[in-house]
């Protein structure tokens, strides 16, 4: 059977990225209450394609992710792309794994339990001088407005923000990176709102809720000048970008702020 695959290309164009994407795929993941947690994620598995050649071999791709069951951690990770690197004859390799995690949250009164959903994203990349690991977190939180609140005589606006967290972190000795949990992050965002999101919230917690926002109210910038003074005193982290998005419930547009930074 003809290998078309392995043809020469002759038009001396190389490709930065091909390989497969929206791979619907049952993941593993670290999970700092309960040890692990099962998830589904979308996964985007590519690596460059030197001029010469045709095609890449795409089945390769999904061959060297089932021999990992699908258990994606930082530690995994990086052997995942070597992998790639030697079944695809490429000198870099990317990987990325969006995927929902599932935290049980207490309401702050009856402490009645409930699932809160954040979209999580490992990515991962691998070239011929190292490798790169990050993780984004997005974290809803509620943002009550100071303006809103300083000038009206009763009530101040206030909406859900969506926080992405995403940061690297050091390298150890060993060529492993710090380990952050992604609960530790949910935290961050949380400390800089005016307050967390519930799923389930009896009327006692929704009274506390209201109240602990209207007591912080925190501007966009609040937000991610908050998230960044936590990340900046975190020795573990070396790069973070913040950015937080106000789902204004005065404007039909959007409020952001971004902040980038590295040690
Ligand atoms: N490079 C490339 N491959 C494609 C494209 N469309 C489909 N394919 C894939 O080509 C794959 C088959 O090629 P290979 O992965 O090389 O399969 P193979 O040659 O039997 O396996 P190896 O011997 O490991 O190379 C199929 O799984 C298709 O998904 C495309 O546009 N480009």
């Amino acid at each position: 059977m003809k290998d078309v695959q392995n043809l020469e290309d002759t038009r001396g164009i190389p490709i930065d990225r091909v390989g497969v994407s929206d791979l619907r795929y049952p993941i593993v993941v670290l999970d700092q209450e309960n040890q692990e947690q099962h998830s589904v994620a979308n996964i985007a598995l590519s690596v460059d394609l030197p001029h010469h050649f045709k095609g890449t071999h795409m089945s390769r791709f999904v061959e060297v992710l089932n021999r990992h069951h699908g258990d994606m951690t930082m530690r995994t990770i990086p052997v995942i792309l070597a992998e790639l690197q030697e079944r695809l004859e490429a000198e870099q390799t990317h990987i990325d794994v969006s995927f929902p995690y599932f935290l049980i949250k207490k309401a702050p009164v009856t402490q009645s339990e409930g699932l809160v959903d954040y979209d999580c994203c490992f990515s991962g990349e691998m070239n011929g001088t190292g490798s790169d690991f990050s993780l984004e977190v997005i974290v809803p939180v509620t943002s009550l407005c100071p303006c809103s609140k300083e000038i009206s005589s009763y009530g101040a606006h206030n909406q859900r923000s969506r926080v992405a967290i995403k940061v690297r972190t050091r390298k150890k000795p060993d060529g492993t990176w710090d380990f952050v949990w992604i609960e530790e992050l949910i935290r961050v965002a949380e400390h800089s709102a005016s307050a967390p999101l519930y799923s389930l919230l009896k009327r006692p917690d929704e009274k506390f809720v209201t109240e602990q926002a209207y007591d912080k109210p925190v501007f966009v910038e609040d937000l991610v000048r908050g998230v960044a003074t936590e990340l900046m005193a975190d020795e573990r982290i070396v790069w973070f970008r913040v950015r937080s998005v106000n789902e204004e419930s005065i404007h039909n547009h959007n409020a952001f702020a971004e902040i980038r930074w590295s040690r």
